[in-house]
């Protein structure tokens, strides 16, 4: 419960009519939530106008409305907050009307194209191993210390974030990892959130569908840090062409990773082994389980960022040396007559080809690769062609299949995946439809010591056909055939 008059930023208000001193028990964007006490926003979406919906909010009870467009009628026993930008307030009230609780613990925050969720799961675990409350928001699923609340989104919306805020700091967590993703800097998700840190990862191909253009991508990642508090960090990686273009124009205090020049962090891959690798960390050598250089950035990345947050440099060495893989990510399945199926998470030109060249580096001549890959519907079609380039050109085999189709057509995915694989590529290339089939193909054609990898799904245990979210998991699925062909 709180009064609405004080829970609205002032600088916020374009009008008000009707009485602001009145007790709002909840806050919804939704209409078909609203009941007496609610006080209802009115967002423009990307599908509807939230304004559309006053009416039925009015009827169900709503308490007050803000909205960017007094509606012709006000009834008097609504209150009305006209507003400038309506998701921008729906964040700063929603931070009010929780307590600030941002205020109240350390939230670091995470953005970039690939790495967001392995970095905040296992800065999450390590701060929690060094005897830390902690709170993690991320796309594979929420924590409130070690209480599992199911992910909606990468991002959530303002009130379930700063529910789960609250509830962190109730509980005593000292720190939030969370990752940020494009479209909630956009949507003002995180608007009115107090950091204590942002890194940035990397960026590359993805979102295009909604952001329209790299450069409109680029800007609403650079966003994130242009709002930065003085008191937090920025740290960037430098060795991305957009690392030092993302903390330009940041009052927060900068500091650079790199595994290639001078930075205020530094690490270097000294061995790459299909069951880690051993690190040069900041000066110590230590071993991680993690496979990849592109794990190696995100540990750098974890490692400096403890730094930063005061941890003892032994004691996060020695936890990075424990730490496992975040599910879907380069998680792997071996079957009896000696195939390794590697699951991952890469749905993104830069990061298929980060992983295939991971096992390519770690595989040796006479091992062949086949690689199982698709394209969510209803997302960015032009990396499509792309993932599908990157992946014939780096593998010895590629199916490729269905990943979340939505609401497109499989087959039109596919299509549109296949303009991208060169005439002189297209005989490594198979095309099957059904996602089980072609998992089950690639099982069938692997020899002894050949690697499968499936990639696009990772940790999600369901694809997601015309709304209907149907249980699959390409872990449960490997491990599957893998027995029904054990001899
Ligand atoms: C494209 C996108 O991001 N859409 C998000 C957005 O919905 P929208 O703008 O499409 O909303 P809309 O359907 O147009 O409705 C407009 C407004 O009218 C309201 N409404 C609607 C119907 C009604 O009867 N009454 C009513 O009041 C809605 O609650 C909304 O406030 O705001 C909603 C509420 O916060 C989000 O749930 C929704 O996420 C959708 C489901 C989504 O799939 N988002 C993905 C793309 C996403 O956010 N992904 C990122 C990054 C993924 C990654 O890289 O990992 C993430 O952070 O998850
Ligand atoms: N630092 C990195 N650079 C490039 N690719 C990476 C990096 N870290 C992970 N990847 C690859 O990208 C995939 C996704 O990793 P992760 O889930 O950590 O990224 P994310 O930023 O959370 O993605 P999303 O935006 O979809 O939530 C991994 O499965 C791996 O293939
Ligand atoms: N397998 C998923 C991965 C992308 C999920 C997330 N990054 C998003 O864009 O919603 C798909 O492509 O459908
Ligand atoms: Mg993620």
């Amino acid at each position: 419960m709180a009064k609405l008059q004080n829970i609205i930023p002032v600088k916020l208000i374009t009008k008000t009519v009707g009485n602001i001193n009145v007790d709002i028990d909840e806050l919804t964007f939704d209409s078909r939530k609203v009941k007496g006490g609610c006080c209802f926003f009115a967002i423009r979406g990307t599908q509807s106008d939230g304004h559309s919906y006053i009416p039925q909010a009015i009827a169900s009870g709503a308490t007050a409305i803000v909205c960017e467009e007094l509606p012709a009628e006000c009834p008097a026993n609504v209150t009305f907050i006209q507003v400038e930008n309506s998701s921008l307030a729906l964040g700063y009230m929603a931070s009010a009307f929780y307590g600030n609780p941002s205020q109240k613990l350390k939230l670091v925050g995470i953005t970039g194209t690939n790495g967001k969720t392995t970095t905040v799961t296992l800065l999450y675990r390590l701060a929690r191993r060094m005897g830390h409350k902690a709170g993690l928001l991320s796309t594979v699923v929420n924590y409130v210390d070690n209480v599992e609340v199911p992910s909606t989104h990468t991002t959530p919306d303002p009130i379930q974030l700063n529910a789960l805020l609250r509830q962190m700091v109730d509980i005593g967590c000292e720190y939030c990892f969370m990752e940020v993703s494009s479209h909630s800097v956009v949507q003002n998700r995180i608007a009115g959130l107090t950091f204590a840190g942002g890194i940035f990862s990397n960026i590359t191909h993805d979102h295009l569908d909604y952001h329209k253009t790299f450069a409109e991508y680029l800007k609403a990642k650079k966003r994130f840090f242009d709002e930065l508090p003085s008191d937090a960090f920025a740290l960037t990686n430098t060795d991305d062409r957009n690392g030092m273009v993302m903390v330009q124009n940041t009052k927060a205090k900068v500091y650079t990773y790199s595994l290639r020049s001078m930075a205020d962090f530094r690490c270097k891959v000294i061995e790459s082994h299909f069951d880690g690798m051993m690190l040069n960390m900041d000066g110590v050598e230590v071993w991680t389980r993690l496979l990849g250089r592109f794990n190696a950035y995100n540990l750098l990345a974890i490692y400096a960022t403890l730094m930063l947050l005061g941890f003892d440099k032994n004691d996060i060495l020695t936890g990075i040396s424990d730490v496992t893989p975040v599910s879907g990510r380069f998680e792997y399945v071996r079957s009896s007559h000696g195939v390794t199926a590697v699951v991952d998470y890469a749905h993104t030109p830069d990061a298929l080809e980060n992983v295939i060249k991971t096992i390519n580096e770690i595989k040796t001549e006479n091992q062949r690769l086949i690689t199982v890959v698709g394209a969510g519907g209803n997302r960015d079609k032009t990396k499509r062609p792309v993932m599908a380039k990157v992946a014939t050109e780096l593998s010895d085999i590629v199916i490729l299949t269905s990943d979340n189709p939505r609401f497109e057509e499989p087959e039109e995915i596919i299509n549109d995946m296949r303009v991208g694989v060169d005439a002189s590529q297209a005989k490594k290339v198979i095309t099957i439809v059904d996602r089980r089939e072609a998992i089950r193909t690639a099982c069938m054609l692997a020899l002894k010591g050949d690697i499968i990898l499936v990639a696009g799904k990772g940790h999600e245990n369901y694809q997601e056909i015309k709304g209907v979210k149907h249980h699959f998991d390409d872990k449960e699925v490997l491990t599957e055939i893998f027995k029904s062909l054990q001899v």
